[in-house]
């Protein structure tokens, strides 16, 4: 089926829910256009401006909640890389949800939206003085050591018992895209197992006397579609836990199988199957811990991107439209997922109805690259013009914190929709923000 089939123009669907997929749930397409939350995207245009990120703050608690109920006694650690602004994460501390940072800034936006400590993780394979500091300076909970430069670094930095996790790379393909596949061997993150890395990482550790094995963490990739490398993975971790103890007597008690859920970006594309994770890497870890006999393991998995990507969408103003090009006021700047992932985006005329014939066509950025397109072969109605709002969802992971100043353009705002009220959440970037840090 081709995208032009699958998406009817907003004409003649009024008020008609969208792609459950890939819309938030509040969407809805009615005769003066598209509206999320009960808000008319043509309102937001106009009171936040073009490009904006609109987030539906309750798709966002939706999301949370569908993770609570499948895996209700599961450690849920929202990976704070997807989309990181205080209010999202005080969103997540009132789920009762842990935190995946890995930079000193991010420590510091934890600390600033008063993210409690001890449910912090700090992970990076290059953590940095500054990151030390910050993670030590805030307490945080847990770190995730990734080299035996960095056991020795923290082991004489911690000044009480720290508490480290050991990034394991378990060898397992997730089938994503080679940039963001991080399990497999041959790669800069985490300790191999089958190299015996990620054993001489436990010797490194259990003899560091500041340090306290608090147990094991891997992270196969991100967008990983399938359950099967997750399942594969977990396995492997539980038997290397079995191994730890034949050599040390020292029994690791939690497992940290990361994140990496993939969400559908285009109508149609597979969910992933949570309710068959949750039920297949629990079997995994119990069958394999049983029978080598460890006690129950406490499980901990950090979804970033299934959280929020879904409750994002991002609007446009259309500038110019040249033959087959429709030219919008962004572009690789607030997404950069096009130019390096090849990721592929649905968008919508939204900001009015059409009943004109749909035509195919790209949808490119302001960038001075040619490279800086948004959607290839999308269907349009024929009647696009300048000052049309366009929609592009599954915009709230990875764009924002991806988002760049290049040809010195200024970042998006993100802005909360919820109950049909809108309030930033963050503000637009400035030129005098940008021309502030120039001061040679
Ligand atoms: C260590 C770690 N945990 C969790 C995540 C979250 O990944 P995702 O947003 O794909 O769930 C990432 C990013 O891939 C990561 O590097
Ligand atoms: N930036 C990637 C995900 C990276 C995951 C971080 N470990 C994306 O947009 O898909």
């Amino acid at each position: 089926m081709t995208l032009t089939e699958v998406l009817p123009s907003i004409a003649g669907s009024l008020h008609t829910k969208l792609e459950p997929d890939v819309w938030p749930r509040s969407a809805c397409a009615g005769p003066d256009g598209l509206s999320i939350a009960g808000i008319s995207v043509n309102e937001l245009a106009a009171r936040f401006g073009t490009p904006a990120y609109i987030l539906d703050e309750d798709e966002v608690r939706r999301r949370c909640l569908d993770y609570r109920v499948a895996l209700p006694d599961f450690e849920i650690a929202y990976a704070g890389k997807a989309l990181m602004c205080r209010a999202v994460l005080r969103l997540m501390a009132e789920q009762g949800f842990s935190l995946d940072v890995c930079s000193a800034g991010e420590v510091a936006a934890a600390r600033a939206a008063g993210f409690p400590a001890e449910r912090i993780l700090l992970h990076g394979n290059a953590k940095t003085s500054e990151d030390w500091k910050a993670a030590l300076g805030y307490q945080v909970g847990r770190i995730v050591v990734d080299s035996l430069d960095e056991i020795q670094q923290l082991g004489s930095l911690a000044r009480y018992p720290q508490r480290v996790l050991i990034r394991v790379t378990p060898g397992v393909d997730g089938h994503t895209h080679k940039a963001i596949a991080t399990g497999v061997e041959d790669q800069k993150f985490g300790f191999s197992l089958r190299s015996g890395a990620a054993m001489a990482a436990v010797d490194a550790v259990l003899a560091q006397p500041g340090l306290r094995l608090a147990g094991l963490h891997c992270h196969i990739g991100s967008q990983v579609a399938s359950v099967a490398g997750y399942e594969l993975a977990a396995r492997r971790m539980v038997e290397f836990i079995g191994r730890i103890r034949d050599r040390h007597g020292v029994v690791v008690g939690s497992l940290d199988l990361g994140g990496g859920h993939a969400v559908p970006y285009l109508p149609g594309e597979q969910e992933f199957d949570l309710t068959g994770y949750a039920q297949r890497v629990r079997v995994a870890v119990n069958y394999t811990a049983s029978a080598l006999g460890i006690p129950a393991l406490k499980l901990t998995i950090e979804p970033g991107r299934a959280l929020v990507a879904n409750a994002g969408v991002t609007l446009y103003r259309v500038v110019t439209v040249k033959g087959p090009y429709v030219a919008v006021d962004g572009g690789m700047s607030d997404n950069m997922r096009v130019a390096l992932y090849g990721a592929r985006y649905l968008v919508r005329l939204a900001g009015r109805p059409s009943g004109a014939p749909i035509r195919t066509v790209s949808v490119v950025g302001r960038h001075c690259e040619a490279g800086d397109v948004l959607a290839t072969d999308v269907p349009l109605p024929s009647d696009v013009r300048p000052g049309d709002v366009l929609a592009v969802p599954v915009t709230g992971a990875y764009h924002h914190s991806l988002a760049s100043n290049y040809n010195q353009v200024c970042r998006p705002p993100i802005i909360g929709v919820r109950d049909g009220f809108a309030r930033p959440l963050v503000r637009r970037e400035t030129e005098e923000d940008l021309l502030a840090r120039d001061v040679g």
